[in-house]
C-alpha cells in the first residue's frame, strides 16, 4: 500500500472520529391518524446528516416542518419510526431499559419556553438537582454542591437554590433550564428555540452563555431556531428543513452567502436586507406547505417551488400566468384532499371557503386580465368541467400531465454544491438544467 493511500486512510479515520452524531434515513411519524383510518403525520421523513464533535449545527425552516420532532427524536423523547441514530458508533434507537437510561446522561434538551418547562412548585435547587437524583449521583451533599456550582456557572447565585422559578425573569429562568441540562455533564444538547421566548435585550446574554458553556464543557449543539440572524451568528453549519426533509445542509457562511436550494433562497429572502441598495427581492411563496400526512410524491418543495422545472413547451410562458396555473393545481389538490377528509362545515369554519368556491369564481380570481394562450384554454375548460363534476382527481391528473415535470413525480437526489461538503436536494442540480439561482434571478428579479 502506498504512503499516500495510508495517509488518506488515516485522514479518513480522523474525520470519522470527528463525527459525534450520525443520522441515517431517519423517519418519525405520528401515528394517531391511523385511529381514523388516515395516514400518519410524516413529521420527519427520511433525513440523513452528521454532527461533528464540538460543533453547532443549526436547524431552520418554517413552523411545522419537523424541527422539534427531529430534535426530540435525537434525544429519544420521540421514538423513531425507522432509520438509525448513531452516537459515537452506538445506534441509540435500539437502546432500552438501563442502557437507554445510562445514555440519556449524554444527551439533553433545552426547551423554548422556560415558563412551561420549569415546575413552579419546586425550588430552583430541586429542579436543577432532579436529574442527579434520578441517576442516584453521588451523595445528597455532593449533589447540592454541584447544583450550587452550576447556578454560578450559568450566571445565577448559589443563594438562588431555595428560590422558586416565578421569582426570576424569563432570561434567568432559561438559565435555570440550562443549568438543569448540564447537571449530568452531557456531551450533546438540543437547543429548541432557546431564546425565542425571551426579550430581545436578554437574548444575546443567553446566546453568549451558551457559547461560553460550549467552550468550557466541549459541548456539541443542535440549535433549532426561527431567527436566521441568530443562526448565522452562532452556528458552524446549518440544515434547512422543509416538510420533514433536509433541503440543504452545509457551512453557515457559504449557505447564507450563496444559497443553492430554491427553498433556502426563499427562506433567506425573507430576512430584511441590511444594505438598502443591495438588490434582492423577496420571494413570495405561493400557497401553504402541503399536509405532512399527504406530502407530494416528487420533490417535497415542488408544490411551491419558485424554480420548479417546467415542461419544455412552457419554458417561456409568462411568469404570472405560470404562477397562477401552479396555484390552480394547488387549489385542486387541496380540494381533492379535503373531499376525502373534511366536512363542508369544517371547511367553512376554517375560513377556507375561497378554495371551495365555484370554479368560475376561482378562475376569475386567478386568471382575470391575463392572456391565456390557445394551447392552454382547452386544458382549463376540461379542468373546470371535472371540478364541477366533483372529479378533482381527474382534474389534477390532467393538470399534472400538462404542467407537471420531474419535480412533481420523482424524489430528487442530494447533490454536492460547492466544495465545502454542502449538499442540496433539487433536480435542478442535475446536468442539463439551469441552476436554481439562474432561474430565480430570471423569474423573480
Ligand atoms: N405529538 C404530535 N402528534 C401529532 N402530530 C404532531 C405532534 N407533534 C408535532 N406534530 C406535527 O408534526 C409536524 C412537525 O411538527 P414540529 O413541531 O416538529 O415542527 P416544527 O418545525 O418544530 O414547528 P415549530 O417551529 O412551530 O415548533 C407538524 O405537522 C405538527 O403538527
Amino acid at each position: 500500500m502506498s504512503q499516500r493511500t495510508l495517509q488518506s486512510e488515516e485522514e479518513m479515520m480522523d474525520e470519522r472520529d470527528d463525527v459525534m452524531v450520525e443520522v441515517s434515513d431517519l423517519r418519525t411519524y405520528y401515528d394517531e391518524g391511523k385511529l381514523f383510518g388516515g395516514n400518519p403525520v410524516k413529521a420527519v421523513d427520511g433525513v440523513s446528516f452528521e454532527i461533528k464533535r464540538g460543533e453547532t449545527l443549526g436547524l431552520v425552516g418554517e413552523s411545522g416542518c419537523g424541527k422539534t420532532t427531529l430534535g426530540r427524536t435525537l434525544v429519544q423523547l420521540e421514538e423513531a419510526t425507522s432509520g438509525e441514530i448513531h452516537f459515537d458508533g452506538t445506534d441509540i434507537t435500539t437502546l432500552s431499559g438501563p442502557e437507554l437510561k445510562a445514555w440519556r446522561r449524554d444527551a439533553q434538551i433545552v426547551f423554548q419556553d422556560p415558563d412551561s418547562s420549569l415546575n413552579d412548585r419546586m425550588t430552583v435547587g430541586e429542579i436543577v438537582r432532579e436529574p442527579l437524583d434520578v441517576h442516584d449521583w453521588k451523595t445528597p451533599r455532593e449533589r447540592q454542591q454541584r447544583v450550587r456550582e452550576l447556578l454560578e456557572k450559568v450566571g445565577l447565585q448559589r443563594e438562588h437554590y431555595y428560590r422558586y422559578p416565578h421569582q426570576f425573569s424569563g432570561g434567568q429562568r432559561q438559565r435555570i433550564g440550562v443549568a438543569r441540562t448540564l447537571t449530568l455533564e452531557p456531551k450533546f444538547i438540543v437547543l429548541d428555540e432557546p431564546v425565542s421566548a425571551l426579550d430581545v435585550s436578554v437574548q444575546a446574554e443567553v446566546i453568549n452563555l451558551l457559547e461560553d458553556l460550549q467552550d468550557e464543557f466541549d459541548l456539541t449543539y443542535l440549535f433549532i431556531a426561527h431567527d436566521l440572524s441568530v443562526v448565522r451568528h452562532i452556528c458552524d453549519r446549518v440544515a434547512v428543513m422543509y416538510l420533514g426533509n433536509i433541503m440543504e445542509i452545509g457551512p453557515t457562511e457559504e449557505l447564507f452567502a450563496d444559497p443553492a436550494n430554491p427553498y433556502t433562497h426563499a427562506l433567506l429572502s425573507a430576512i430584511p436586507e441590511p444594505d438598502p441598495t443591495a438588490h434582492r427581492d423577496r420571494i413570495t411563496l405561493q400557497g401553504t406547505p402541503p399536509n405532512p400526512r399527504d406530502p407530494p410524491s416528487g420533490c417535497p418543495f415542488s408544490t411551491r417551488c419558485p424554480a420548479r422545472i417546467r415542461p419544455e413547451e412552457y419554458e417561456n410562458l409568462d411568469d404570472t400566468l405560470w404562477t397562477q396555473l401552479d396555484l390552480l393545481r394547488e387549489i385542486v389538490r387541496e380540494r381533492k384532499r379535503a373531499e376525502r377528509g373534511m366536512s363542508d362545515r369544517l371547511k367553512s369554519l376554517l375560513g377556507r371557503e375561497s378554495r371551495f368556491g365555484s370554479i368560475n369564481e376561482i378562475y376569475d380570481e386567478l386568471f382575470k386580465g391575463l392572456e391565456i394562450p390557445d394551447s392552454i384554454q382547452p386544458v382549463l375548460e376540461q379542468v373546470a368541467d371535472d371540478v364541477r363534476a366533483k372529479n378533482e382527481e381527474s382534474a389534477l391528473e390532467l393538470l399534472n400531465e400538462e404542467f407537471g415535470s420531474v419535480c412533481d413525480t420523482d424524489i430528487p437526489a442530494y447533490h454536492p454544491v460547492g466544495d465545502d461538503g454542502r449538499v442540496s436536494l433539487c433536480h435542478r442540480h442535475e446536468p442539463g438544467h439551469d441552476t436554481p439561482r439562474a432561474v430565480i434571478d430570471r423569474r423573480h428579479r
